[in-house]
């Protein structure tokens, strides 16, 4: 399959970042599109975009991720989340090219006690994951060759995500307290555009096959609590002249918040290894590549 020009929407956010620095490792050509000139709001905008970059597979990074601002107005969350992944659906379908549509763990309720697999069923706690899931529907329903990558807990050198929040209040102050009954993976954007590169190299190198498509769980090696990651933070930074707060092991309902988040939103991430041969580094490395990252800056 000739794929070499991807169009990978979001430009400026953590993950198409990680992408345009990715992508060209592994032989493709990202053209990224953002805000103002890509805007779901503005659907000539989407379309013109497709008509610049003449892409041969996309990856839809785009995505309203401000998960308690969501509670406020879901409707605009939705119109980014799943109205937006519809739109690039039908583009996709059109042009008969891949799409890798970026999903979250927040579709599930936190409540199964083990890692989902991709067989569980979604029950989203809140605004965001609820758009997000939908966006998931229109993304398949829209474009036959669509891929659904479910990731979690994404941070970056730059951008808006709990390790540079860590960083800044843990500078500010010598006490915080964070959530230690809330379990998840922590994922480097980094590590993830990699993952995605593989995802996308794999579908290049062998064509498109039936079992591409549909939901797959791509997170980091292992698991924590945002207050363990809190703590390994801060142990990352440590060398590199960063804060040393004591962090306070507190409940979810010690930090009351707008939206309600999954207790535990471990990913079984066996089915993108066994379908596209591709396993996330441990989260630890990850965190300790994006720590190297913010002091290089
Ligand atoms: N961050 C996380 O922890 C996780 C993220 N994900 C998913 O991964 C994907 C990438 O996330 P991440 O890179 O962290 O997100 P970011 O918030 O860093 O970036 C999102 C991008 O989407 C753009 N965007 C927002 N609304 C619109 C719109 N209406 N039209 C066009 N573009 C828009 C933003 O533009 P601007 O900056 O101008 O607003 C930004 O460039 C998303 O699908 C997200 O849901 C999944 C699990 C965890
Ligand atoms: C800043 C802070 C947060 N917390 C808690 C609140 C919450 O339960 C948890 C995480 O907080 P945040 O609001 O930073 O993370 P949140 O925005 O919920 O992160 C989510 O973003 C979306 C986009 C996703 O898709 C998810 O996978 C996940 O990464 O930590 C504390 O306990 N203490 C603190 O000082």
């Amino acid at each position: 399959m000739v794929m070499r020009r991807i169009l990978v929407t979001g430009r400026g956010g953590q993950l198409a970042t990680g992408l345009e620095a990715a992508l060209p490792a592994r032989g493709f050509e990202p053209i990224l599109f953002g805000q103002p000139e890509f805007e779901f709001d503005q659907p000539e905008t989407v379309a013109a975009a497709f008509a610049a970059a003449r892409p041969e597979a996309v990856v839809n990074c785009a995505a309203w991720t401000a998960v308690d601002a969501a509670e406020d107005d879901e409707a605009a969350a939705f119109r980014a989340n799943a109205l937006g992944p519809a739109m690039v659906a039908r583009h996709c379908a059109a042009l008969g090219i891949p799409l890798i549509q970026i999903s979250t763990d927040y579709v599930f309720d936190g409540r199964k006690g083990a890692p989902y697999t991709e067989d569980d069923a979604p029950n989203p706690l809140g605004a965001y994951g609820r758009t997000k899931l939908a966006g998931e529907w229109a993304a398949l329903a829209g474009n036959a060759r669509t891929t659904v990558l479910r990731t979690a807990w994404v941070f970056a050198p730059m951008g808006s995500n709990f390790v540079r929040t860590m960083l800044r209040v843990g500078a500010a102050r010598p006490e915080l307290r964070v959530v230690a009954d809330q379990h998840g993976s922590p994922t480097a954007a980094p590590d993830l555009a990699d993952a995605i590169a593989g995802v996308l190299a794999r579908m290049r190198d062998t064509g498109w096959q039936d079992a591409y498509r549909g939901v797959f769980h791509a997170v980091a090696t292992g698991s924590t609590t945002w207050h363990a990651f809190a703590e390994a933070i801060f142990a990352a930074a440590a060398p590199f002249g960063g804060p040393r707060p004591k962090v306070h092991a507190i409940g979810t309902s010690d930090y009351p918040t707008k939206a309600v988040r999954p207790a535990d939103g471990r990913l079984d991430t066996s089915r993108l290894a066994a379908t596209f041969g591709v396993a996330l580094p441990e989260w630890k490395a990850g965190l300790d590549r994006v720590i190297r990252a913010l002091h290089a800056a």
